[in-house]
């Protein structure tokens, strides 16, 4: 199988190293185009995949396209490719709110995944929710799925509205916990730690948290109340944040990424997305 990657920034690249360091490619497999020169220089240093500038030395090559450029960019991209490609093909494209209609009006293709992954993909730890239109066979699927996979985890879901769902949970995820950690650097920079001890403090506390989810069923509510003590320094916390709504506030911020998500799919239908 031949994978073609367009667009060789964050989540392209990250896609690109993935796939290339896994088993799920021969050598000589793997090819990846960027607009941009400097981006291609520094995807040729990397030495892992064959690096093209022109749509037309690659794209007819590839079983499967992975579409990583930003949603504004879809448009100009999709005309660019639709005479080189065939309906054989299959594209998977990361791109945020795009949905799979266009994708297929603006290809004139069948088969079509869209997913949606989340940064920590370039540590291997990603989270990939993904769809197929329905010309996309199981088989195909499961070998998308493999291929999604060298990132991380992924869920394979129904409909594209629990994409754009998972957009606003797993996809932007990762900037609220940045926020939520960046909150308590500057607490700890007040209180009069210095960068490196406050990041440690603040690092740690994430790594340890985060594990202990991970390595049992507890919910985090009940996590909390192992941390709590009665009439404690948690509680203390705790009750400043159910004052403040801070809970309603996180869901008010995932369910505002949710809708730009269906946003964007509206801006990008048939033309091109004013924002992205
Ligand atoms: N950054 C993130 O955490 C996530 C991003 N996404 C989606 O991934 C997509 C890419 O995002 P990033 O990697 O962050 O963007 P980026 O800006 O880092 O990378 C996009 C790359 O596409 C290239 N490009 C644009 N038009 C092109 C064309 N016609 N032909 C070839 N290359 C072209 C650009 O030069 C750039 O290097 C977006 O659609 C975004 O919605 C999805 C999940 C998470
Ligand atoms: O912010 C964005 O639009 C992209 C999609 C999910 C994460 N980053």
């Amino acid at each position: 199988m031949n994978v073609l990657v367009i667009g060789g920034g964050n989540m392209g690249m990250t896609y690109a190293e993935a796939i290339a360091k896994s088993n799920f490619l021969t050598a000589g497999s793997l090819m990846i185009i960027d607009q941009s020169k400097e981006k291609r220089d520094e995807l040729r240093a990397t030495g892992l995949f064959e690096v093209h500038d022109q749509l037309d030395t690659c794209l007819s090559r590839a079983d499967v396209v992975l579409i990583a450029v930003k949603p504004v960019h879809a448009a100009a991209l999709m005309k660019e490719m639709k005479p080189l490609i065939s309906t054989e093909q299959l594209f998977v494209s990361i791109m945020a709110g795009v949905t799979i209609d266009t994708i297929k009006q603006g290809l004139d293709a069948v088969k079509v995944v869209r997913a949606m992954p989340n940064l920590p993909a370039q540590v291997g730890l990603g989270m990939t929710s993904f769809t197929g239109s329905d010309e996309v066979s199981r088989l195909e699927l499961a070998a998308i799925e493999q291929l999604l996979d060298t990132t991380g985890r992924s869920i394979n879901l129904t409909s594209e509205s629990e994409i754009d769902a998972s957009t606003g949970i797993s996809g932007s995820g990762p900037a609220y916990i940045f926020y939520f950690m960046q909150a308590m650097m500057d607490a700890a920079l007040k209180m009069g730690f210095d960068q490196h001890d406050a990041r440690l403090l603040v690092g740690q506390t994430f790594a340890g948290a985060v594990e202990l989810f991970n390595e049992s069923t507890l919910s985090p509510e009940d996590w909390m109340e192992r941390v709590a003590s009665k009439g404690g320094t948690t509680r203390a916390a705790l009750d400043s944040m159910d004052e403040n709504n801070v809970n309603a506030l996180i869901q008010e911020a995932a369910y505002a990424a949710f809708r730009r998500a269906e946003e964007l799919g509206k801006q990008t239908k048939g033309t091109e997305a004013k924002d992205g």
